[in-house]
């Protein structure tokens, strides 16, 4: 039967590796797949992985409508076993609605990959009506950490390092970005409700009001 399945975990975590290996071991044994993303940070029609991995993808924009895509290839004489949905968080709710649709109308599998909450821990419109429609949520075996070696469950956002809740929902960029770049940290839930990042701990570690008092 087929599925609509929900990969998720936080920014970098190996989510479009991950996408991209599935999409090598279906299509190696002559299964046919699309391959879908949106606002990648390598650019538009595009699928990339930190690892080096790259493929094209068809762009997911605003009006765009996953089961007319589908139904015009297919009537079109073209075979459609599965598709490949990476940062699905971007996607509208009413396009992962129409996602559950192709599983269940059409009979094709569905992998979406993304991350589930924004930088300031609110679910992302895709995730959410993914988490409420999907078959499975699987969350990714390879942990991503915080700077204090505790798994990392949350995405912060800094400007110069430094933790940032202002701001649009979207914002396309990476982490490990140079000081005065907008950039991303993945943190623990302890360490993101206290805004402390890697650089700002290790300041708050080498302030003189950390040092222990001199006794008179
Ligand atoms: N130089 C490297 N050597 C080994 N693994 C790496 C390297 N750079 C990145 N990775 C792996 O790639 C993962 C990020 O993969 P990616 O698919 O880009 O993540 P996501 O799509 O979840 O943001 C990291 O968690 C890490 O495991
Ligand atoms: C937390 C958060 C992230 N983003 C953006 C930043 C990246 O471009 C993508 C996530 O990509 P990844 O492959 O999972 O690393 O999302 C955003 O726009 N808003 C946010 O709050």
């Amino acid at each position: 039967m087929a599925e609509l399945v929900f990969f998720s975990g936080t920014m970098d975590c190996g989510k479009s590796t991950l996408a991209l290996q599935m999409n090598h071991n279906h299509s190696a044994r002559g299964r046919q797949g699309i391959i879908f993303a949106r606002h990648d940070r390598a650019g538009a029609s595009t699928i990339s992985s930190r690892l080096g991995l790259k493929a094209e993808a068809v762009e997911v924009t605003d009006g765009f409508e996953f089961q007319h895509y589908v139904v015009q290839l297919l009537s079109s004489g073209g075979k459609v076993d599965y598709l490949i949905c990476d940062e699905a968080n971007f996607y509208t709710a009413a396009q992962v609605d129409q996602l559950a649709r192709v599983v269940d109308e059409l009979g094709i599998d569905v992998f979406t990959f993304g991350i589930t909450t924004d930088f300031r821990t609110r679910l992302f419109p895709g995730s959410q009506r993914l988490l409420e429609l999907a078959d499975r949520v699987e969350v990714l075996q390879v942990q991503a950490l915080c700077w204090c070696g505790a798994r990392a469950t949350h995405n912060a956002r800094t400007v110069g390092g430094v933790m940032v809740v202002e701001g649009p929902q979207v914002v396309v960029g990476d982490v490990a970005v140079s000081p005065d770049e907008v950039g991303y940290e993945v943190l623990c839930r302890r360490h993101h409700r206290r805004r402390l990042t890697s650089a700002t701990a290790r300041a708050a570690a080498l302030s003189p009001d950390v040092l222990p008092f001199e006794q008179a």
